[in-house]
């Protein structure tokens, strides 16, 4: 099966046979296609003689939420093995082992996790996971120190920047997070309900400003190679297990965009609290959750990080006394900024999220979405004069009284 062609559910059975050491020769295999996400073929393979089971990710030519009018690179399938297995490299338990990648099909053959759940509906359910934030600051802390100037080779650093130089998934984050919102443009999907807001956020350019200023850290600050799109979508969950998956935006970008992801992706789950309590007490529950799980995974991250930097950074200008603490500061600073813009992006732009947009009281759901407009402006608005965390946690509780 050489040529690039989308796979049917049998002919990912024929692949997964063709693989060495998985499967029983000759015995049944199932095969289900599962993708939910915005741009890929999922297909579940399992052996119901043994329980085996595997999952293969095939990239489609174009976006699957917009169809063949948007044509997209099948070079993504590379960029997203290439990094699961360097994340896996930085933080074995907290990704999905990759068995294969076939470059030919855009197809990786990785772990199935079926037996975790996406934490956006774990979180819809207001399941609490108490081993998250240690698991994603770890995560954050070791990716991001070990892919930057301070945790490897810089020279070996640049071919990495080669090899992961992302041009057309960037450019839809370049669109669809630091663009389409701030104008009327037809990629948007504007809830007639909050127009008014939304034309306010069209409208403030001191916004713009941030937006303007943010957006250049996305297109040139090629601080660590990130996850790229580390939304609560793209986390499978269990008690005592997270595994992160996804990665096929990964690029050399700002460290603060990956943890603005998952605070961001935490805040608009806070925001939809609106719509999902039975009662005042078992909201304002929860919210103390979401924003308690923001400032352990912000402190993990930065005693890992700083511990990384401290026992293990060689280069001898980076030890100069208060040059750690400017540096943590401007990725808080960051992270800030960019919590806000991916906050936005999800209220009135092209792809939203099932934890504002299921919410079925309409009234409810008009509340969740003014919050978490209101959160995520007001975060932009501060990026640049953020200094601790607990600020993070004070717009989020004062945009609800
Ligand atoms: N390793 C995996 N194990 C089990 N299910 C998976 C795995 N990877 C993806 N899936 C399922 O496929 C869905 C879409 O996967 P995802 O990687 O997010 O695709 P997309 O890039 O299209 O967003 C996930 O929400 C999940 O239900
Ligand atoms: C046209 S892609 C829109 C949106 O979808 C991606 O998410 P996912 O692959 O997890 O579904 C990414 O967030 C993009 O911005």
């Amino acid at each position: 099966m050489s040529a690039y062609h989308p796979l049917t559910e049998s002919e990912a059975i024929d692949y997964a046979r063709s693989l060495p050491d998985l499967f029983q020769p000759d015995s049944e295999l199932a095969s289900r296609e599962i993708g939910d996400g915005n741009l890929n073929l999922v297909f579940h393979i399992s052996e119901p003689s043994t329980g085996k089971s595997i999952i293969l990710k095939q990239a489609l030519p174009y976006a699957k939420v917009v169809g063949e009018s948007w044509p997209l690179t099948l070079d993504r399938a590379r960029i997203e093995s290439e990094a699961l297995m360097i994340q896996e490299s930085l933080c074995p338990d907290l990704v999905p082992h990759v068995y294969a990648y076939e470059p030919d099909l855009a197809l990786t053959v990785m772990q199935d996790l079926s037996d975790h759940i996406i934490m956006r509906k774990g979180l819809i359910e207001r399941n609490k996971y108490p081993l998250f934030a240690e698991h994603i600051g770890t995560f954050l802390a070791r990716t991001l120190f070990y892919t930057s100037d301070l945790g490897m080779n810089q020279q070996e650093k640049k071919e990495r920047v080669k090899r992961f130089i992302n041009p057309e998934l960037c450019k839809i984050t370049e669109d669809l997070i630091f663009d389409d919102p701030y104008m009327d443009s037809p990629n948007n999907n504007v809830p007639p309900a909050i127009r008014d807001a939304v034309a306010a956020v069209w409208q403030d350019t001191g916004l713009h400003l941030e937006v303007a200023i943010l957006r250049e850290k996305f297109l040139t600050h090629a601080q660590a190679l990130l996850h790229g799109d580390l939304h609560t979508g793209s986390i499978f969950i269990k008690p005592d297990s997270t595994k992160v998956i996804d990665p096929e935006f990964a690029y050399y970008g700002p460290m603060g965009f990956d943890i603005g992801a998952v605070f961001a992706n935490l805040l608009l789950n806070f925001a939809a609290q609106e719509g999902w309590g039975e009662d005042e007490a078992s909201r304002q529950d929860f919210r103390s959750y979401l924003t308690g799980t923001i400032r352990d995974v912000w402190e993990t991250f930065e005693r890992e990080f700083r511990e990384l930097w401290n026992r293990h950074s060689t280069d001898r200008i980076a030890k100069t006394p208060g040059y750690q603490d400017w540096y943590m500061r401007e990725v808080l600073r960051d992270t800030f900024g960019f919590t806000g813009s991916k906050m936005v992006r999800r209220v009135h732009g092209l792809a939203q999220v099932a934890d504002i947009n299921q919410i079925q009281d309409e009234a409810a759901k008009e509340r969740a979405q003014r919050l978490a407009l209101a959160i995520g402006t007001s975060l932009i608005q501060f990026n640049r004069q953020a200094s601790s965390i607990e600020e993070m946690i004070e717009f989020a509780k004062k945009a609800v009284k």
